[in-house]
């Protein structure tokens, strides 16, 4: 049985470079996805130089004026790629104080009647005019994001007693990465809902720079026990947590745990990215091929009430493929997109729990 939390354990990467440290740092891995379904990468290897130029930008991302903003705005955007501002997405039917520029993996969009919906959601990247500098930037960053998270999925399955490729049939092409700002809460409501209670829902793994000073607080991880954990800024690493497809591959073993984001007294920058799980991944897949391997170790504790109820598609097996629970909570939070390029479905699935 998976055993309580009440801190985020650090995982220093450079332990898998000699064969007298790796088996340490796969002991402790192991622990940290199968108790915490959070951790921090350091040592991890991405370059400096791209971390500071990224953080960089985003103060004067965040300060174009709105006609700016709405030129790369989401709801142009069937791919749900773009800049969304405070107060247009909900998590737990409840408004979150952030706003955001949505980027991917730069891809076509293929997309024709005829071919699933959820295939609609690649596509190309809305780039702010006259910033060849932030599209540099990113772009680079998603690679190396990509690189990264592929490294860490071979000591991931390393850490679960699996061949190192087991777990990449599951990745999609498709990365996705937010910048997200959020403001200082108003003196009049000093806690604000940063971004509400959830699981991740659009990757496999999320890979999240802090990008605020650390005395900026916010982020926190819900423990078994139903206790916030505060998950503060350190320096140099990457803050690391399970997405719901990967619960369900390791049936249960590996927790997609609850997380939220409380606003506070000064703004606050953050970058998640999620590496994509492939849309056409079904349940029953997901279930089946790692069925055996988990079956001994199967985890039977129960998550606190609060993360118990976190609406998860995917998790529930409401609908048949990754991406159409994908293209299902996209919808729920963005409503404005869902109707205008997704009507047949937008009733459906906002209807739907
Ligand atoms: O901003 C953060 O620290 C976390 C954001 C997050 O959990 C998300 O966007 O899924
Ligand atoms: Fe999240």
């Amino acid at each position: 049985m998976a055993s309580n939390f009440h801190s985020i354990p650090v995982i220093d990467l450079g332990l898998a470079k000699s064969p007298s440290t790796r088996p340490e740092l796969l002991k402790q891995l192991h622990h940290a996805i199968t108790c915490v379904g959070f951790l921090y990468l350091s040592n991890h290897d991405v370059s400096q130089n791209i971390i500071s130029d990224l953080r960089g930008a985003l103060p004067a991302l965040f300060a174009l004026d709105e006609a700016t903003k709405e030129e790369v705005a989401l709801h142009n955007s069937p791919h749900f790629l773009g800049y969304s501002q405070v107060g247009s997405e909900t998590t737990g039917g409840v408004e979150d104080k952030r706003e955001q520029f949505e980027f991917a993996t730069e891809l076509p969009n293929n997309w024709r009647e005829g071919l699933p919906l959820y295939e609609r959601l690649n596509g190309p990247n809305q780039w702010p005019a006259n910033n060849a500098a932030l599209r540099a930037i990113v772009t680079r960053y998603i690679y190396e994001l990509t690189q990264l998270s592929e490294r860490f999925l071979m000591l991931v399955a390393e850490a679960l007693s699996l061949p190192a490729e087991t777990l990449f049939p599951f990745l999609s092409e498709q990365h996705r990465l937010k910048l997200v700002h959020y403001p200082a809460s108003d003196p009049s409501t000093p806690i604000d809902q940063g971004v509400g209670p959830h699981k991740d829902s659009s990757g496999w793994w999320t890979f999240l720079l802090q990008a605020s000073p650390p005395e900026v607080k916010g982020l926190q991880a819900l423990n078994k026990t139903g206790d916030w954990i505060d998950v503060p800024v350190i320096e140099d690493t990457f803050v690391v947590n399970i997405g719901q497809a990967f619960e369900v591959v390791t049936h249960g073993v590996c927790k997609a745990t609850t997380h939220r984001v409380l606003s506070g007294p000064h703004e606050r920058y953050s970058v998640p990215f999620f590496q994509g799980v492939r849309g056409s991944l079904t349940k029953d897949e997901a279930l089946d091929t790692l069925r055996e391997h988990f079956a001994a170790t199967k985890d039977s504790s129960t998550e606190a009430a609060e993360g118990a109820s976190i609406d998860s598609a995917f998790l529930c097996g409401r609908y048949d493929t990754w991406g159409e629970s994908q293209l299902r909570t996209k919808i729920r939070s963005h409503r404005d997109v869902g109707r205008k390029f997704y009507a047949d479905v937008f009733e459906k699935y906002i209807h739907d729990s």
